[in-house]
């Protein structure tokens, strides 16, 4: 797609708002139901939203989405990231995180015992929360649903055996998240007996980027002048006939209707106003729920001198401390690359994003000395990470359930107002924080706006209420 657009369009019948996954799904579902006056806004100079790729040591890696989570399972459901990654031919390999070599701060120790007890805790778990969505059972902290179900952490190993298997897939730590949400997200993606597509977790290598898939579906549909780039929303007014939109250009665009698929961290942080403000029941459920923080850290060394595994895991007596280190030089992904790298989550991506890359650099090289005391370890050629928490477009990687979010809050969070529709990974009930879930969104909302435009009664995402969120048995103070 060119990177300019020619002409401007300053109405059209519906504005996207955003090019991610969420956007583009949208933008095909509406011209698929033939609504062709559309006008997808986005800030960046590319389509794909946090699939983002850039090159690194003179290869591309994946700065955001890196993996499909979930393919399918025999005849059964199929995530549609799959579908979107076949039709358009992109490489992938099988990435296996139990192919682990395990590490604390005096070397190679080895506790896969711990890893192995850390699967089976979390199997627990899941299976001690399913009777509590069933019995409409109170949420709780998914440390709690952890103690609940038996798990004991009474060391650096086990707490690093147990970040593998939640804080890396929800970017929280368990007292940040919720239990039941965590359980159910998990088994609608990875469990085939529950719903969920398989246990797969299938990885990007293609050196086009993970981001082709979606570029490459805008092009098959979408035209250069229904695409602004480089377009960054400032405002967005909104009444029961219309939505206009203003750029920090100071151009103004008008829609009969826009679909917001904005970040919630971007909603979160005012980096777009709007106007009339949004209700207090919106605001709500925006401040209510988590935007959780994902950060890849990539090391280039003149030599592979590290473990043949898919990965290390490292134990530091500080949870969350650099815990979880992938080689992208293994025969399956890009063999000869010299490319290691780390992943923090949570407080400690907030934490690194404050330092300067050099500062990080040096925690991170003290680390891979801790790992291999006997090695002498040379010093990185490259180093490089993302700041997607103080990045204005994202504001973090992926929403994460926390325990106090409610059914009522999530039903508000995918609420419109007015002719303002709103649609991304966030709203995704069942699939949070995937790219999956980021597609069905953008073409279930697109659905319910098409039924709006065609004078259907279901133009409203009111699913059951827009109002305030109580509880169902109000706290007794004198009791
Ligand atoms: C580090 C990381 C790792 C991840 N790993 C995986 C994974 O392996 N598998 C998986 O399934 N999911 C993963 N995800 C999650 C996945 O990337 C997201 O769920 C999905 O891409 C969200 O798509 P979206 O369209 O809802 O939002 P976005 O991709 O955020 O799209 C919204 C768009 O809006 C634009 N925008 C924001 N503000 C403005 C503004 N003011 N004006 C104009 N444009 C604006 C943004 O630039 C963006 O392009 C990961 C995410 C990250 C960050």
């Amino acid at each position: 797609l060119p990177q300019e657009k020619r002409t401007t369009p300053r109405h059209a019948q519906v504005l996207i708002l955003g090019g991610g996954i969420t956007g583009v799904i949208a933008a095909r579902t509406f011209k698929q139901a033939g609504i062709n006056n559309i006008l997808v806004i986005e800030g960046r100079e590319e389509l794909g939203g946090r699939m983002r790729s850039t090159e690194f040591g003179g290869l591309t890696v994946e700065l955001g989405a890196n993996w499909i989570q979930g393919t399918q399972t025999g005849n059964g459901p199929i995530n549609p990231i799959l579908t979107l990654a076949r039709k358009h031919h992109l490489k992938t390999q099988f990435n296996n995180f139990d192919d682990l070599t395990t590490y604390d701060d005096t070397g190679l120790v080895d506790f896969i015992d711990a890893a192995n007890q850390a699967d089976t805790d979390f199997n627990n778990f899941n299976i001690v929360a399913g009777p509590r969505v069933a019995n409409a059972q109170v949420d709780m902290t998914a440390s709690a649903g952890y103690r609940l179900s038996g798990a004991k952490i009474l060391d650096k190993q086990a707490a690093a055996a147990q970040y593998l298997n939640f804080d890396f897939e929800y970017a929280q730590t368990p007292q940040e998240s919720s239990w039941l949400a965590a359980s159910w997200n998990n088994n609608f993606t990875f469990v085939a007996e529950q719903g969920g597509f398989s246990e797969a977790n299938l990885m990007c290598i293609d050196q086009r980027g993970y981001k082709t898939i979606v570029q490459g579906e805008a092009e098959d549909f979408l035209t250069s002048d229904e695409i602004l780039l480089n377009a960054v929303v400032q405002n967005i007014t909104y009444s029961s006939t219309g939505v206009s939109v203003t750029l920090t250009n100071g151009t103004v665009i008008t829609g009969d209707y826009a679909l917001c698929t904005f970040s919630v961290g971007v909603l979160q942080h005012d980096d777009v106003t709007f106007i009339p403000p949004l209700p207090a029941f919106k605001q709500e459920a925006i401040s209510s729920i988590a935007m959780a923080t994902y950060t890849k850290i990539f090391l280039q060394f003149p030599t592979k001198f590290w473990f043949d595994t898919e990965m290390g895991l490292y134990a530091d007596p500080e949870r969350g401390r650099y815990p979880i280190w992938q080689s992208l030089d293994h025969p399956k992904f890009l063999p000869g690359s010299r490319i290691l790298f780390v992943t923090v989550t949570s407080d400690f991506s907030q934490r690194v994003e404050a330092f300067t890359d050099e500062q990080v650099q040096a925690e991170v090289m003290d680390v891979v000395h801790n790992m291999f005391p006997n090695i002498e370890v040379p010093e990185p050629n490259a180093f490089l990470f993302p700041r997607w928490h103080s990045d204005p477009l994202y504001r973090g990687s992926y929403s994460n359930w926390p325990p106090s979010f409610f059914s009522g809050h999530h039903e508000n969070l995918k609420l419109n107002v007015d002719r303002l529709y709103f649609a991304g990974e966030a709203t995704s009930v069942k699939f949070f924080g995937f790219l999956h879930g980021a597609y069905f969104e953008g073409l279930n909302m697109a659905n319910i706006i098409i039924s709006c435009i065609e004078g259907n009664s279901t133009c409203n995402t009111a699913l059951t209420n827009g109002g305030e969120v109580t509880n169902s048995v109000p706290f007794d103070l004198n009791n």
